[in-house]
């Protein structure tokens, strides 16, 4: 099936509850059902109704369930003359956890072992059992 093209003069009418559409690099979602849905609210969508939204996509690092997601809404793309270039994304994940080594250990172990050693030393010094 051929690919519906629209200026982005035609997304710039539908910018209200009945009828929203967003463009996210040059493809166009139809989120007028799915706004109610949004985990990040209703208003955001309605804000950026009928306008290109890439920036605000990309900037809230969505997730790549939010990317799959956002498959279901699409409706076309922006016609090649309208087409601007792609917003780089930030995806917000955690750090990957980092290897468990003897270092580790030893960071985490090494300060109450040497203190219990000390303090044991000390205790002998100071209360000899002969
Ligand atoms: C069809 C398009 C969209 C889909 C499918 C979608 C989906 C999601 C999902 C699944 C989340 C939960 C967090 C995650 O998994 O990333 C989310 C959060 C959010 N989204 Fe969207 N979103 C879309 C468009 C937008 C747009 C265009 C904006 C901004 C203009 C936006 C702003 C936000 C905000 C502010 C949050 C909350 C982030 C937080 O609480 O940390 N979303 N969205």
């Amino acid at each position: 099936m051929a690919t519906v093209k629209f200026t982005r003069k035609e997304i710039e009418a539908r910018n209200h509850r009945e009828e929203a559409a967003i463009i996210i690099d040059n493809v166009v979602y139809d989120v007028t059902e799915f706004m109610e849905d949004h985990p990040g609210g209703v208003d955001v969508l309605l804000d950026n109704a009928g306008k290109d939204a890439s920036q605000c996509f990309a900037d809230v690092g969505h997730s790549d369930i939010a990317l799959e997601w956002r498959e279901k809404f699409v409706i076309g793309e922006v016609v090649d003359e309208d087409r601007w270039p792609e917003v780089k994304r930030v995806v917000h994940e955690a750090p990957p956890a980092e290897p468990f080594t003897l270092m580790t250990l030893l960071n985490i172990w090494g300060p109450p072992i040497v203190l219990g050693g000390l303090a044991a030393l000390v205790y002998t010094y100071l209360f000899p059992t002969s």
